[in-house]
């Protein structure tokens, strides 16, 4: 039987585009069908966007803080829609460059929404991408699902009123007063720049501490910083309703209060993307929340047919997205051994003003392991001590006790992503404190800090199983 193509990627998003251009560079006949937008959500509806939104919401503090480094510089006004503007512009750029690079790669671009007709064959039919593309069929040897996940929003009454990050990247205005619903990524991340940029922000969440799974010192840490920029914790405390009043939505909680805002933002998850992909006229099987199942080789229950990135909801991050992608293009083109990337050490950052980042085991995990020693230091960066602004930096090394391997970073404060890039391959490398020792420091910086932990905070004993 001879196919359209070799391999058929469905979803042009950070999975999706890396498989589809390596695969092409190992010589393969490659089709790439989007329904949506060119670069998926990372580009579009997620990371690029939303660190840009963080960069705005930066500018009134540093304005403050220059005063005490001699600038006579005085509060402005944000304009929103100049902000909106300028991020469009920037991803028709991005857009433009993922299309050229994906036909300089000589792959074939179909625009629409594909379904399976059988393991073999898709049907792509119009989109908002290609809304007057006539519908057609294309075959392939093999197929790879790369369709992303989808906000979730809450099942309950007015949910319809809330919005999610979706259009939170296209708002006409900024609302004066937001209530976000949900402490993980999403919800620190847009209560910070709302927040940053002079909105007033309730930030609702169901348990003590935001950002569930993360150390707990570092969960203590984001909890100060929420409140010291200025937003409005409610803890235990779960969303009933959402009425409109007039211009105003009315949220109510739980506990009894009710929170009048204009834009009621739920941050409370996503769920993979399967709406109307045919799964049914193949053998793939899904899991919990609708999660495409695969083998470590990212095949699914269908033979040929592969899943990566969010659908698969493992590890949903863009870096993720792209190793998986590049692994399965080597492994089924390539001809050297496949690239090959350690998941259990990837690197996570929450960009909250300051930003929260992670490599390795919490505390908490690392004790399920054996007894662990604890470096821990809190320190108001020098930029804070001149400004006058209270704005703590905190870093923790978790090392296991009994080989002295650094098995954990988490830090909060100004620049820990980019520090936490370099301290990963250093967890990857399985590093012991001794080696953190022997490094000399950068000074005078926050990063130095991580080597020069001398004294040991505390000792936590093996968590009893
Ligand atoms: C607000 C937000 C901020 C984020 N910030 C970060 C961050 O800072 N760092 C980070 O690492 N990750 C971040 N993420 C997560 C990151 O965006 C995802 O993990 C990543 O985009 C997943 O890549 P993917 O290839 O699996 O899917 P996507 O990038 O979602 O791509 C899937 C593509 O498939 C298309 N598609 C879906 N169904 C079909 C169909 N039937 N036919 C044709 N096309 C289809 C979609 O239109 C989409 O373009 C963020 C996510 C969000 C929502
Ligand atoms: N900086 C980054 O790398 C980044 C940024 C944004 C998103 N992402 C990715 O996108 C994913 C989705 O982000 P997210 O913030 O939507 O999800 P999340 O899983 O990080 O957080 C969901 C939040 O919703 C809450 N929640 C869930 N169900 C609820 C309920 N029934 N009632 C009340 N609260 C409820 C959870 O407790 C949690 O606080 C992330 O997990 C991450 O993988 C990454």
């Amino acid at each position: 039987m001879t196919y359209d193509f070799d391999l058929l990627v469905i979803g042009a998003g950070s999975g999706g585009v890396r498989c589809a251009r390596i695969a092409a560079g190992h010589g393969a006949r490659v089709g790439v069908v989007e329904s949506r937008h060119w670069g998926g959500t990372c580009v579009n509806l997620g990371c690029v966007p939303k660190k840009l939104m963080v960069m705005a919401s930066d500018y009134a503090d540093m304005v403050e803080d220059s005063h005490n480094f001699g600038w006579s510089t005085s509060p402005g006004t944000h304009d929103w829609a100049t902000l909106i503007a300028a991020k469009d512009r920037e991803i028709t750029r991005l857009n433009g460059i993922y299309v050229t690079m994906l036909e300089k790669a000589g792959i074939t671009l179909l625009t629409g929404h594909a379904q399976f007709v059988d393991g073999h064959t898709l049907r792509i039919t119009p989109s908002p991408l290609a809304p007057s593309e006539q519908p057609r069929t294309v075959t392939a040897e093999r197929i790879v699902i790369a369709t992303g996940s989808t906000p979730t929003k809450l099942d309950i009454p007015g949910a319809e009123l809330a919005i999610t990050s979706d259009q939170a990247f296209g708002l006409p205005k900024r609302p004066e007063r937001v209530v976000m619903i949900g402490s993980g990524y999403i919800g620190i991340e847009f209560a910070g720049i709302f927040a940053g940029l002079g909105s007033r922000v309730d930030l609702v969440y169901r348990r003590d501490l935001p950002l569930r799974g993360f150390d707990e010192d570092m969960r203590t840490a984001l909890a100060d910083a929420i409140e010291a920029r200025g937003i409005t914790q409610h803890r235990h405390a779960n969303p009933v309703s959402i009425t409109q009043n007039g211009p105003e939505l009315v949220l109510t909680l739980d506990n009894g209060q009710a929170i009048t805002a204009d834009c009621v933002f739920m941050a409370t998850g996503r769920r993979p993307k399967i709406d109307a992909l045919g799964l049914a006229n193949t053998s793939i099987t899904t899991a919990e929340n609708g999660r495409i199942q695969v083998n470590a080789e990212s095949e699914t229950t269908h033979r040929g047919i592969y899943a990566i990135g969010d659908v698969t909801d493992r590890i949903n991050l863009t870096p993720v997205a792209i190793a998986e992608g590049h692994n399965l293009a080597d492994r089924l083109y390539g001809k050297a051994p496949p690239r090959q990337w350690c998941y259990a050490t990837t690197p996570k950052a929450v960009f909250f003003s300051p930003p929260v980042a992670t490599v390795g085991l919490t505390e908490d995990e690392a004790a399920q392991n054996g007894a662990v020693d604890i470096y821990l230091t809190r320190f108001t960066p020098m930029r804070y001590t001149l400004a006058g602004r209270v704005r703590k930096t905190v870093m923790k090394l978790v090392v296991e006790q009994q080989s002295q391997k650094v098995v954990g970073v988490h830090i909060l404060g100004d620049e820990a992503p980019e520090m936490l890039q370099a301290v990963a391959i250093a967890i990857t490398a399985e590093l012991t404190k001794a080696d953190f020792d022997r490094t000399i420091g950068i000074h005078p910086t926050s990063a130095e800090e991580l080597v020069t932990m001398r004294t040991r905070t505390r000792e936590t004993p093996e968590a009893s199983k």
